[in-house]
Order: structure tokens, then C-alpha cells, then sequence
């Protein structure tokens, strides 16, 4: 399976931003050898759909449960693939901290990203005093109980230490291939063979410097990517790690 490398562009970017779309869409780099894929904030997915000419995949950072209603401010999944977007990302921790979302909120959201038509990457981890307490795999198990869809069908799990999100802290690589293996077996179990067939992604100060090893650790089939993902030259140099 080719590496998917997701840029989560969270709240940064202005319209001159789309050049950097633009740049990652015309270095060919998504191809049969990896996938790129962009999340820019929702003002720029119109634009960012158009300049990446259908070589990046461009996606929501979040989406609302129901399709459309009285809920000021916020943007659904229908609204999303109607602008062209493939994909959304749910659970972040980001949104769990901010806005207060819980499992249940966010097994709500990939329900209706998948209903609309989206790829849904549901993200998961575990805060440093929950691994530091001997938690993690316990955390996991927990936030995918209460947040998995009913199905594994255009799903997609990106596994974020929450205390290495912009930190530039990273877990060992024993300790993610540990996160990854565990988050295997949860999802075989959950959904039988199918579990199988899930990508589980890596988040967490993934940089230029460190995407080879990250990529090459058992069962991480991708990365989920912050601060790097801002520029096209970044994100491109941790394409090009891509084994
Ligand atoms: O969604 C991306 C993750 O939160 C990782 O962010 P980061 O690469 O800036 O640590």
C-alpha cells in the first residue's frame, strides 16, 4: 500500500496559500508511490480544489453530525463534498480540547462524513500523564469503543500522541509500532477481516528529518502532518522519505 502523507493545515493559511497546493499538485509527487493529501482551513478548500487539479486530494478539518440546520458557524459533510472535498478529518485532539468533543461526537461525524461520501480519518491519543501512567493502550481501546463507526469502509485512523503535537517531542519508534499494532488489534476485533484493511496513520512532529524512520515502522501506512505540511517544500521532502 502507498504512503499517505495528510497535511493538516489547522487554522493557518490566506488566499496566497493555494500556491502551495498548486506547488505539491505540479511536483508529481502523488502517484502510485504515495498519496497526498491537504486539509487546508474550510475558506480555502473551494480554491485549494481547483489549483490541485485532482493530483492532491484536498479534505475539511472537521465537519458538524447533521447534514444541514441551525448551527451557526458550523460546516457539514454534504457541504464539504459539495465543494470537492474527499476527505475529512474527525476527533482531532485540538477539537476535543477546544470545543469540548467527546467519542460520542466524534463517532457522530465520521458517520456522516462516510454517509457524504468522505474518506473519514478519525484520530486518537493519549495525553503524556495518560502514558506516563501506564494508560496508553487502555486510552486507545476506550476512544475506539466510543468513537468507531459502523463500519470500516473509507476509514482511516491517524494515531496522535497528544503531547507530541507541535512539540517536537516524538514517541520511540518501538512505542509507535506498540500504538500501531495495538490499534490493529482493536480494529480486527471491532470489525473482523476487514480491520485488516484499515490504514492507521502516524501524527505528531513528524518533520523532514524523522518521516524515513517514522515511515518505515511496522504497519504505519502514512502520516498526519502539522507545521510541516505548511509549505510544499516541507511537505514534498517528507513524501520524498516515503520508502
Ligand atoms: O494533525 C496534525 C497533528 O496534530 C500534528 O501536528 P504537528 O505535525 O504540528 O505536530
Amino acid at each position: 500500500m502507498p504512503a499517505l502523507i495528510v497535511g493538516n493545515w489547522k487554522m493557518n493559511g490566506l488566499g496566497e496559500a493555494v500556491a502551495e497546493i498548486a506547488e505539491m499538485a505540479g511536483s508529481g509527487a502523488s502517484s502510485r508511490r504515495v498519496g497526498l493529501w491537504i486539509a487546508p482551513p474550510f475558506t480555502l478548500i473551494d480554491r485549494a480544489v481547483i489549483v490541485s487539479a485532482g493530483s492532491v486530494k484536498i479534505g475539511g478539518q472537521d465537519c458538524h453530525h447533521k447534514d444541514s440546520g441551525a448551527h451557526t458557524g458550523c460546516v457539514s459533510a454534504p457541504m464539504l463534498a459539495d465543494l470537492g472535498a474527499g476527505f475529512v478529518i474527525v476527533g482531532h485532539s485540538e477539537r476535543r480540547r477546544d470545543n469540548g468533543e467527546r467519542d460520542a461526537d466524534v463517532r457522530a461525524k465520521a458517520m456522516a462524513g462516510k454517509a457524504a461520501g468522505l474518506e473519514v480519518i478519525l484520530c486518537i491519543g493519549e495525553t503524556r500523564d495518560e502514558r506516563d501512567a501506564g494508560e496508553t493502550n487502555a486510552v486507545l481501546s476506550a476512544q475506539l469503543a466510543g468513537s468507531l463507526p459502523d463500519d470500516a469502509e473509507a476509514l482511516i485512523i491517524a494515531y496522535e500522541p497528544v503531547w507530541a503535537i507541535g512539540t517536537g517531542l516524538v514517541p520511540t519508534l518501538d512505542d509507535v509500532a506498540a500504538a500501531h499494532a495495538h490499534i490493529r488489534s482493536q480494529l480486527v476485533a471491532r470489525y473482523g477481516a476487514a480491520g485488516h484493511g484499515v490504514r492507521i496513520l502516524y501524527g505528531g512532529s513528524v518533520t523532514p528529518a524523522n518521516a524515513a524512520d517514522l515511515l518505515r515502522v511496522a504497519d504505519v501506512g502514512g502520516v498526519l502532518v502539522g507545521g510541516a505540511s505548511l509549505t510544499a517544500a516541507s511537505l514534498l521532502a517528507i513524501a520524498s522519505a516515503a520508502p
